[in-house]
């Protein structure tokens, strides 16, 4: 075999030419997966810097003038509930001067085998219902009495379906200073006389308190395993806010939900976090039915690009304040889409749909154990609020979902439902 190395012509049999170049391969290759790991090393490195800095000198920042460490009450104890209180209260026992150790979470009490579950939690350290098999920290407390759950807290981070909180803010007024700043972690809208709402508008209108979102490509099984992800919190600044030390900021809430397993970044955008966190578990449902009814990945990819657009469309058109590029630059946005219809419970409630017929209710109950695919309630929250505009036409795939879980519309006309509309979304985009 004759070949040009380095400019020169050489002849080598055909034996030699193959270990030569495998061994120059492995060399190469080897280096490279050296170079990774040195890479890979200096990431780790500056991970603990950071999440020990978060975990130590943020704090001191804020603590210097700090009255009294921040308490912090989780409402909810669902499956992302119990996780987000688990990584709260890891925090606060890291961060005894800046937060209150103790991490009270509000749950709607119920009995397992005779036994109240709030029980159960605070002495086996587990949600054996909603979160099994995870160990939570001894300085979580299930507490099943709400407003004792809040009284004397500084921050409320909301984590309940959103179908329920309506009835609980209204048991929260009259019961929150004005001072205490909340987090809501829910995935939805509130449709009512005042059109469609944010979560964290509806909080901040009924208690009249600050309130924020966190959402991200977060299942709450993995999270709860410690299997690294990435979050989105939102946060803007109240015209009251008392000053560092004093009040809640971006570096303290970051201080309470970074985790060296889960990433946060702190931004302004929360219309932006929210309308994809409530919409893409829409999408997901329609990823279910296509799915579901064997047509592979393609199809799931195609109810994704067309999702993803409506999403944004629907930022644009209704929450104008919202950003585009939080779609795609955050957590929250894409990259949440992606693993909710990966492997979300919103996708696998509309696969059961597809392939046995049964209704979305029927469903739910037989897969999720009392969990909430939140998806069924936010489709049809969507179709009122757009029938009520006369902006119906304008979101067919969203439209689509809604009527095959409500009207009893065959899933196989997803694609011409979506195509007949779609000539609309491009020329509107
Ligand atoms: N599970 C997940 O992977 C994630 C969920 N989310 C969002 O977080 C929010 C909360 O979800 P999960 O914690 O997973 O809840 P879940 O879906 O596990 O729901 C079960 C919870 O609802 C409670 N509940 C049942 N009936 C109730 C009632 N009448 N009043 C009040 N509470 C009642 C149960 O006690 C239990 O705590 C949702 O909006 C969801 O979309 C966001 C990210 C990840
Ligand atoms: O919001 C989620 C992941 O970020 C969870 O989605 P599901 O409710 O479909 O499981």
């Amino acid at each position: 075999m004759i070949f040009n190395y380095l400019g020169r012509t050489t002849s080598i049999s055909f034996k030699r030419f193959y270990h030569f170049t495998n061994k120059r391969l492995r060399v190469t290759t080897s280096r490279r997966i050296q170079k990774i790991m040195a890479a890979t090393d200096r990431l780790n490195q500056t991970s603990d810097i950071i999440s020990h800095s978060m975990q130590h000198s943020d704090s001191t920042t804020s603590l210097a003038a700090l009255e009294k460490p921040f308490k912090v009450t989780v409402v909810g104890s669902g499956n992302w509930g119990t996780t987000i209180a688990k990584v709260i209260a890891e925090n606060t026992a890291l961060n005894p001067q800046l937060f209150a150790r103790r991490v009270d979470m509000w749950v709607f009490d119920e009995k397992i085998n005779g036994k109240n579950l709030t029980e159960i939690i605070n002495t086996q350290h587990e949600n054996v219902k909603y979160l099994p098999g995870i160990e939570l920290p001894e300085n979580l407390y299930a507490n099943p009495d709400l407003l004792d759950s809040v009284r004397d807290t500084d921050i409320i981070v909301f984590n309940i379906p959103h179908q329920f909180l309506p009835r609980i803010v209204q048991q929260l007024k009259g019961h929150v200073s004005k001072h205490v700043r909340a987090i809501s972690c829910l995935k939805g809208f509130e449709v009512g006389p005042k059109g469609v709402q944010l979560l964290s508008s509806y909080v901040t209108e009924e208690l009249g308190i600050q309130c924020g979102a966190l959402s991200g490509a977060n299942l709450a099984p993995e999270v709860a395993l410690e299997h690294w992800s990435e979050t989105t919190v939102a946060y803007h600044m109240p015209a009251d806010y008392r000053g560092e030390g004093r009040d809640v900021d971006h570096k303290v809430l970051k201080a309470l939900f970074h985790r060296p397993y889960f990433h946060v970044s702190v931004i302004e955008d929360v219309a932006g976090i929210s309308i994809a966190g409530a919409l893409k578990n829409v999408v997901a449902l329609g990823c279910g039915f296509v799915e579901g009814l064997g047509w592979g990945n393609n199809a799931a990819a195609a109810i994704q690009r067309v999702g993803l657009g409506e999403i944004i469309k629907f930022g644009r058109m209704f929450f104008p304040e919202s950003k585009v590029e939080t779609y795609y630059q955050e957590s929250a946005g894409v990259a949440d889409l992606i693993t909710t219809c990966s492997g979300g419970r919103n996708v696998k409630v509309a696969k059961a749909m597809a392939k046995t017929g049964k209704s979305a209710e029927e469903c739910e109950k037989e897969l999720l154990n009392g969990q909430s695919a939140q998806g069924l309630i936010t489709c049809k929250e969507v179709h009122e609020w757009l029938e009520s505009v006369n902006h119906l036409d304008d979101f067919p795939l969203f439209e689509a979902v809604y009527q095959i879980v409500y009207n009893n519309v065959p899933m196989d006309k997803l694609p011409d439902m979506i195509e007949e509309l779609d000539l609309g979304l491009k020329e509107t985009a």
